[in-house]
């Protein structure tokens, strides 16, 4: 891969590789060559099948070809010794992937002083074992761990609970919609076309998990408030949380290929139960909710077309904090929680903060 004279035109202090080039990698690829990325610069990227790296850097508009012409095995400490040699004060790892593998690494890399920003929600969502582990290991690496694209694809939620927190209010409950995907499926989901179409259709708009179901089983719903809850000073692990999967039990099992060509045997349960709220004057939501006894709830419910929930568009996420002092009128804070383009800016926006305190 030939070096990027342009690229140096910017102080070499911040020097990224980029894990998984799918509809966020790739829109992150975009924003890596516009003018607000400057001080950035790629020295590797990957997909679960190849990578590139170089020290010098990387144009991140060729990133494509020099994958698909690439021959270098998968091998994360190629790319994080990319990392080191480019002398970069700065040095982080980008994940925009949805892999456990990838996610489980994101504590040594830490530990180890690299920085992490993550869309990848399976490190922060999970395990609050894990939860934990990659906290000490930021701290003992004097490094940062930026997260924002985990949830509302970037919507100024974790931070505004941050702040609430570290002010010493006290998060009471939590309510809303955290799924974009599932919000823009049930906005849509009128009776005129079969659910599994408009699942198609998500799928294709890069709204939905890389496996759908992670998206309509809820555990991509649930991950997210784990991680609002955490940071909010809730020790929640999963087993708190109680999840109504729409996953029928035979295609829980199955691998993705199959269930894709499968999606149509989702269609008879969920059209009887948007009938039903729809005779009852209701509509159907995917709602997550925390409630001030520390219960965690998420699942299909059906409101009324006066709930907020009701009133969203798109791919709107909504979400209502209930602290000590917001009491009386939970914070609201709502837009799209999905798609490549918002959820890149939020990666990009942490790499920018990084490079700022970094440089402070
Ligand atoms: N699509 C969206 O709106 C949002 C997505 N996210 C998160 O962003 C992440 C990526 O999502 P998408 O881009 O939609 O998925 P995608 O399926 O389009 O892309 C995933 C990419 O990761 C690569 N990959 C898989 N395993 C890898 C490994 N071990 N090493 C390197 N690359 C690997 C794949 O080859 C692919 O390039 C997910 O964790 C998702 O939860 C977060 C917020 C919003
Ligand atoms: N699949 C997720 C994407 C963002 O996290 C969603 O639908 O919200």
């Amino acid at each position: 891969m030939s070096a990027a004279p342009k690229l140096f035109a910017c102080p070499k202090d911040t020097a990224i590789v980029l894990l998984g080039t799918g509809v966020v990698g790739c829109a992150l690829l975009r924003l890596l060559a516009t003018p607000a990325a400057s001080g950035l610069y790629l020295v590797g990227a990957a997909n679960s099948r190849r990578q590139i790296a170089n020290a010098r850097g990387v144009v991140p508009t060729q990133v494509f070809a020099a994958l698909g012409a690439s021959t270098l095995p998968r091998d994360d400490a190629a790319l994080l010794a990319a990392l080191d040699a480019s002398g970069a004060s700065c040095r982080v790892v980008v994940d925009a992937t949805a892999s456990g593998e990838e996610a489980a690494q994101h504590a040594a890399w830490l530990a180890a002083g690299f920085h992490v920003v993550s869309a990848n929600k399976a490190a922060t969502g999970e395990k609050l074992s894990a939860w934990q582990d990659l906290h000490r290991a930021a701290a003992r690496g004097a490094v940062s761990y930026g997260d924002a694209a985990t949830v509302g694809a970037g919507l100024p939620v974790l931070s505004t609970l941050r702040r609430l927190h570290a002010c010493g209010d006290r998060l009471l409950a939590l309510d809303g919609v955290f799924s974009g995907s599932l919000s823009w499926l049930f906005n849509h989901f009128d009776g005129s076309r079969p659910f599994s179409a408009l699942l198609r259709d998500a799928r294709a708009f890069g709204y939905t998990e890389p496996d759908p179901r992670i998206d309509l089983g809820g555990a991509d719903v649930a991950r997210k408030l784990l991680i609002l809850a955490r940071s909010a000073g809730h020790a929640l692990d999963v087993a708190d949380v109680e999840i109504e999967s729409l996953v029928p039990p035979q295609l829980r099992d199955i691998d993705m290929a199959d269930f894709l060509n499968r999606m149509e045997e989702l269609d008879g349960e969920i059209e009887a139960r948007r009938a039903q709220a729809a005779r009852e004057g209701g509509v159907l939501r995917f709602l997550a909710r925390l409630d001030e006894r520390g219960r965690a709830h998420v699942g299909l419910t059906q409101v009324a077309p006066t709930h907020p929930a009701a009133r969203l568009a798109g791919t709107d996420n909504l979400f209502a904090l209930t602290t000590q002092r917001y009491q009386v009128q939970p914070l609201v804070i709502q837009g799209p929680g999905a798609g490549p383009e918002v959820t890149a800016q939020a990666l990009l926006g942490d790499l920018l903060t990084l490079r700022r305190n970094v440089a402070a």
